[in-house]
């Protein structure tokens, strides 16, 4: 039988009905199938010493990782044990190469999977990274929905760096708050904001009320954690003299996160699935929905262990650090460090944070841009109150996803689904963005912006001021269905004269980027992906106030899409394939 959540070796004559039931083939040589077999659920958990209900998977909190080798198909058995919502889980990096319908986004790719349904997601991880996964339906990834999601290079290939050992770290912000709770106050009158988080998670563990570095504050209370609660911290066992790979992903809800490991270097090699011209800082700032790989040296006294120490940064704090140790072995780790944990550079010091983004460009003999672009849209964010309500929206519209995802709706011609208008590919040129949006012209939307198969893209994403008098706010936009390259930020309103900044030469590969507050990020992708993406803040209240938009690329030529995927339930699966006489 199938092991609950654990990756299996390939049964041939089991793989070959599977291929028969869900349309996909046994693997090509050396590739294999990872099976696994989830339950959604919430269940009670202190993932702070507090204890509340987390969204967990098959009892797991974060959920379980999934480890395969790039070529590998990835097949997840996902049953929403959910008692009354919806759940679909995105696989955050991963390019849903033909099978669009398995990117995991309500309304979007897919019907939500209605409580005892099960779903399979079928797909291949192309390329080696550090990625994850996480629910995209509603707020769903606040409740803690998520998990590591680990590609190796194929099988007998090697990363381009040596490491002796790996740690993967996942870092999350917790609310005491409900999803649901948090849900209603964004879109009552007047908007009940959710405020910072109370704790940062490392691999799902925090510490609320009580620190583990208490002995260099009087005050802060001393945690009494026996190392076993789930709260404790997950510990970084090393050994002296060794080189690590640590891999960093923050699928937080909201905060900018900064990472720092006392008295070590770091060397950051990948972001987001992809290697970056190796460059050493003492601390990296990591946005949501981004992910990095450092290597560090474990070269320094051995007989002390060393803090790892997870801030926030880019919005007011109110949040203390999340907190760990770099523990050289055979030492106790009990044996705290000798100095206070780093501190987390200051959290408006945007010139750093810039300094440091600016810094990522494209390990050598990584792919290039096309030189040209076929199509260039600007999409301006501004926050809005729309009859009342606090949105976001971008040139004026705010994203309210369909109840018919757009994939179907688009492969099948339902015209009805959705806004058949397009929305706007541009703003007014003489937009101020140094003062509060007017609002005049702001609606609720949900149009696409359609490529031609092929086009090579450019998106120049324009921040702007909020509603607040001077406040500009930080915002990570990722890209589903596609890696961009990232070819350039600025402050202020982008201009043509800019155009000769861009780096054509080696811009990073990733699918996450940040825009800082009052600047702007231009990238460019090739739509060479069939299928409908969403490309959005990964800010989840952010998203859910509006901030995303729709792409759409090639859908004619998307293959079968699974019945499941369109319609839910046994009358959707009789109906599509007998409409006449069900
Ligand atoms: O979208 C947001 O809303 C609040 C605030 O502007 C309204 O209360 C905030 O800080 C955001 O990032």
């Amino acid at each position: 039988m199938l092991e609950m959540g654990k990756a299996r070796e390939p049964n041939f004559l089991v793989l070959f009905f599977f291929g028969l039931i869900l349309g996909f083939g046994i693997s090509s040589e050396g590739s294999q199938i990872r099976h696994y077999k989830w339950e959604v659920e919430y269940m009670f958990w202190a993932p702070d010493c507090n204890e509340n209900i987390v969204m967990g998977i098959n009892g797991q909190f974060p959920g379980p990782t999934i480890r395969a080798n790039a070529g590998d198909t990835v097949v997840v058995e996902l049953t929403n044990k959910l008692h009354t919502e919806g759940v679909v889980i995105h696989w955050h990096g991963i390019l849903q190469r033909g099978t669009p319908w398995a990117d995991g986004t309500a309304s979007i790719s897919q019907c939500a999977i209605n409580p005892g349904e099960t779903f399979f997601y079928n797909f291949t991880v192309d390329n080696p990274g550090t990625f994850f996964y996480h629910g995209h339906l509603g707020m769903q990834r606040s409740a803690g929905l998520y998990g590591s999601l680990i590609v190796d290079p194929p099988q007998g290939k090697k990363e381009p760096f040596h490491y002796d050992g790996e740690i993967n770290l996942l870092l999350s912000d917790w609310w005491h708050q409900s999803i649901h709770k948090q849900e209603v106050g964004l879109s009552s009158k007047p908007i009940r904001w959710i405020g910072e988080p109370q704790t940062i998670l490392l691999n799902g563990r925090g510490q609320f009320d009580c620190s583990i570095a208490a002995k260099y504050d009087s005050n802060l209370e001393p945690c009494k954690l026996k190392g076993s609660e789930p709260c404790a911290p997950y510990i970084f066992h090393v050994s002296p003299k060794k080189t690590y790979r640590i891999r960093i992903a923050s699928t937080t809800a909201l905060a900018a996160l900064n990472f720092a490991i006392g008295n070590h270097q770091l060397l950051v090699v990948e972001a987001d699935g992809n290697y970056v011209q190796p460059f050493y800082t003492s601390d990296i700032d990591i946005y949501s929905g981004e992910s990095y790989s450092v290597l560090i040296t474990t070269d320094q006294n051995p007989s002390e262990n060393y803090w790892v120490s997870v801030g926030t940064r880019a919005r007011h704090p109110n949040t203390p650090p999340g907190l760990t140790l770099l523990n050289y072995l055979p030492n106790s780790v009990s044996k705290l460090p000798t100095s206070p944990p780093p501190e987390t550079p200051a959290w408006d010091d945007f010139d750093r944070s810039k300094n440091f983004t600016y810094r990522i460009t494209a390990a050598m003999g990584s792919p290039k841009p096309p030189v040209k672009f076929n199509r260039r849209i600007f999409l301006l964010n501004t926050q809005n109150v729309i009859n009342g309500y606090v949105k976001w929206a971008i040139n004026d519209v705010s994203l309210a996803l369909p109840p018919t995802p757009y994939l179907g709706a688009m492969k099948y011609n339902l015209l009805h689904a959705f806004d058949q208008n397009p929305p706007p590919e541009v703003f007014p040129e003489d937009y101020d963005i140094d003062t509060p949006p007017t609002n005049e012209k702001t609606r609720i939307g949900n149009g696409v912006y359609q490529f031609k198969i092929g086009e090579v893209v450019d998106v120049i994403l324009q921040n702007a001021n909020m509603m607040k008098e001077n406040l500009s706010e930080t915002h990570p936009w990722h890209l589903h269905g596609h890696d961009f390259w990232v070819l350039g930020y600025g402050d202020g309103k982008f201009s043509a004269e800019e155009e000769s900044s861009l780096n054509l030469k080696n811009p990073p590969l990733r699918n996450t980027v940040v825009i800082f507050p009052y600047g702007w990020t231009a990238i460019r992708f090739v739509a060479d992906n069939p299928g409908v993406w969403a490309f959005h803040c990964h800010i989840e209240p952010h998203l859910h106030m509006g901030m995303g938009v729709v792409f759409a690329e090639g859908v004619d030529k998307v293959g079968r899409i699974p019945t499941k995927a369109l319609a839910c339930g046994v009358t959707a699966k009789s109906l599509i394939n007998n409409p006449k006489n069900p």
